[in-house]
């Protein structure tokens, strides 16, 4: 089972994940993450840190996608493996529409396509939403962050995001990222845990 935890930078991905791994270690379940989980991981990072192109970004966002399904995704939901990943496929149609809009025409539609045929959908995806004001305050101080993280992208990122979960709304679940961090985290953990058993019970589609 493919499960995938989203939301704009700030909003406590990093927090709650270290949560579900005392929470769900029982499952024994492999937490992985975009960028990050391949060296294509470490390209994408310097591209963003050098500000190359936004389709040189968006490409190697994808390279980096193709390499996590490749070497870790698809061998793990192989061998029945629970997935956690720390964003996925759906921060590309998030970001990437905000960071190439005006350089390409239809941004998210040319970023699907892209991902036709080889990419793999997610279980579930948890996306976790809060006011962009509270999520650039978690961030701290301005000099130290990425470029995407200022309230203007991650405003839009966000209504992207909350675009993509109405548009598949039996896969996406939108919590409420304000809670206390226990809250939030117990309450993915039992969901999980519920998708899991439930999976167990019956073949992947
Ligand atoms: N539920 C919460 N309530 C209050 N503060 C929180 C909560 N969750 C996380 N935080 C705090 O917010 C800050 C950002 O959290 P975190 O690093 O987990 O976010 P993130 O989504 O992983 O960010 P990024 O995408 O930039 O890595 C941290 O200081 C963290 O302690
Ligand atoms: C996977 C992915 C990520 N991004 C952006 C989102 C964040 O600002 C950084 C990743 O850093 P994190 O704090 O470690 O999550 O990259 C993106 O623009 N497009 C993507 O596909």
């Amino acid at each position: 089972m493919l499960i995938t935890i989203e939301g704009i930078d700030g909003s406590g991905k990093s927090t709650l994940l270290a949560r579900l791994r005392e929470l769900l270690a029982d499952l024994d379940p492999l937490f992985t993450r975009e960028p990050g989980a391949t060296w294509v991981g470490e390209s994408v990072r310097r591209a963003i840190a050098e500000r190359m192109d936004p389709i040189t970004e968006a490409l190697l966002f994808c390279a980096d996608h193709a390499a996590h399904i490749d070497t870790l995704i698809r061998p793990a939901l192989n061998e029945g493996r629970l997935i956690i990943s720390d964003r996925y496929a759906d921060s590309r149609f998030a970001y990437q529409p905000v960071v190439l809009d005006g350089v390409i025409p239809d941004p998210l539609s040319w970023l699907r396509r892209i991902h036709e045929g080889w990419t793999i959908r997610p279980d579930r995806t948890f996306l976790l939403v809060l006011p962009v004001d509270d999520a650039v305050s978690r961030l701290g101080p301005e000099k130290k962050r990425e470029y995407f993280e200022n309230a203007a992208i991650l405003s839009r990122v966000q209504e992207n995001y909350l675009g993509l979960a109405a548009a598949d709304p039996s896969r996406f679940v939108i919590v409420d990222a304000l809670l206390p961090r226990e809250e939030v985290a117990r309450f993915i953990a039992d969901e999980i845990r519920a998708g899991a058993l439930s999976s167990r019970r019956r073949p992947r589609a």
